[in-house]
């Protein structure tokens, strides 16, 4: 059972009007990003948006969100327009949504419904409809009162006309026997999962996770290499130019540049003040990202505000507690800006620049992918006869040098490196390796994409 807010009975399109408070602690940029960005929400939720109305206000109205004077403007635009939704801007407050309602002759929806409604849509998997459902019960819970309307799409069974101070409470009981009883479904379809990473975990397969704001390019990227790399199936739908095209995880062999093979995973992508609810719900499937050994974080660098998107990208992966993994920052889409200055991201381990759809820069991105994805390294104690000189040279490339004396046997190095190398230098062994554990920090959220430096522009 899903909302399909947008759309009415009879499938045709519903005629919205978008509402928007500019409130005096808004960035401008950032606020025109983001309504921007609900009008392309509501779109994609299938809806035309038939106009847009601003306001600019030091606080919401504690009473309606708009002030009076809006609503007055408002109520004649849906007369005039013919308007069957209204769409406010950010998540109304149970409060607002009751008074709003009444003062209305129209449905009433917020932000978060709307992106509730898209996911709805999108949802396939029996998991990724579960944790649809649960959100969309974790919003409605506490505006039940003055929700007759949407209690009846929800349920069905129940009554439709409310709000009877008892009709209230079997709606309630209702809805919570039903969050326990998909809570415990979830469950028990994500213990099928653990035994899968548990089995993976086992293997030592690196698991290297896609992030990024919806649209940068995720399934794209994740196409391209498959193609390329992968190993074993090798089927990935294809990318869409639409907002949260990809809402359940995919996961890939692929083979890395050093002949191992690395699980690479796609799943559903971030934006601006994602619904908490939703974060609640989702959860499990985000934190399939906190597994991982890499995560590569894919940025649309086309986007006029990339950098707000990746600081957004940063705080849900602040929540999520992953910000202590190495970071490949991936600049993609790179062919729709050629030249532009892009910048530098100090939370990353390294950058590339790359084009999924015309494939440049992805051989760079899997050797970079390679060294970042817990790549176990190894103290080694070696004597290396001077015959072998290019083993040497390649302790130097790619290793850490601790100590380094020319002997009479050999070269005797005290080194870091990678255990491919290790394994080359086994011969030369002078003691037994040990093993280095990576040092984990925690990185600063900060970014700065204001002033450009020479080497940060692109060619
Ligand atoms: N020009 C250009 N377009 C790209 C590139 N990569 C992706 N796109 C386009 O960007 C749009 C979004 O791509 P997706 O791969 O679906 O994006 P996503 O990150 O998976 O999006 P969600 O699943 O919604 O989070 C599609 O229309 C792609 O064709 C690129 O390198 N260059
Ligand atoms: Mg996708």
């Amino acid at each position: 059972m899903h909302m399909h807010d947008i759309y009415d009975n009879q499938g045709r399109t519903e005629r919205a009007v978008l509402v928007g408070l500019k409130l005096a602690r808004h960035d401008d940029e950032i606020w025109t990003m983001a309504f921007t960005e609900l009008k392309g929400l509501v779109e994609t939720a299938g809806a035309e948006v038939v106009t847009e109305l601003l306001q600019n206000r030091d606080q919401p109205d504690p009473a309606t969100y708009i002030g009076k004077g809006k609503l007055a403007e408002l109520n004649a635009v849906i007369e005039e327009l013919n308007i069957d939704v209204v769409v406010f801007d950010s998540e109304l407050s149970p409060k607002h949504v009751r008074n709003l309602e009444n003062a209305l002759p129209c449905r009433v929806l917020d932000r978060t419904q709307v992106i509730l409604d898209i996911f709805a849509m999108r949802a396939k998997t029996r998991e990724g409809k579960l944790q649809v459902e649960l959100a969309q019960l974790h919003y409605l819970m506490p505006r039940l009162a003055g929700q007759g309307a949407a209690m009846s799409r929800l349920g069905g069974g129940i009554g439709t006309r409310g709000p009877g101070e008892t009709k209230l409470e079997t709606d309630r009981r209702h809805i919570r026997g039903r969050v326990l009883e998909l809570s415990r479904q979830l469950d028990e379809v994500r213990k099928h999962r653990d035994l899968h990473k548990k089995r993976r975990k086992k293997q030592e397969i690196p698991v290297i996770a896609f992030v990024g704001y919806t649209n940068a390019g995720k399934s794209t990227l994740m196409k391209a290499i498959v193609e390329r790399y992968g190993t074993g199936n090798r089927e990935v739908a294809e990318g869409r130019n639409r907002l949260f095209d990809t809402l359940d995880t995919t996961t890939r062999q692929v083979q890395l540049p050093d002949g191992k093979t690395a699980i690479f995973s796609d799943t559903v992508g971030f934006i601006q003040q994602l619904p908490h609810s939703l974060i609640r719900a989702f959860r499990s499937t985000l934190e399939e990202t906190a597994e991982a050994d890499l995560i590569v974080h894919v940025v649309d660098a086309s986007h006029p505000g990339f950098d707000v998107q990746m600081a957004t990208v940063y705080d849900v992966l602040q929540e999520l507690n992953v910000l202590d993994r190495p970071i490949l920052t991936v600049f993609n889409k790179i062919d729709l800006v050629p030249g532009a200055w892009i910048g530098n991201d100090p939370n990353s381990t390294e950058t590339v620049r790359v084009s999924a759809t015309l494939g440049d820069g992805l051989d760079v991105m899997m050797e970079k992918a390679n060294d970042l994805a817990g790549v176990r390294h190894l103290l080694v104690t070696v004597e290396v006869p001077y015959k072998e000189a290019a083993l040497t040279s390649q302790v130097h490339r790619e290793g850490r040098i601790f100590e380094e004396e020319h002997r009479e046997g050999g070269t005797y190095l005290k080194a870091e490196v990678p255990q491919r190398l290790a394994d080359e230098l086994k011969a030369y062994f002078l003691q037994e390796a040990e093993e280095v554990v990576p040092q984990k920090e925690t990185k600063k959220i900060y970014f700065d994409f204001t002033t450009p430096e020479s080497d940060d522009v692109v060619h």
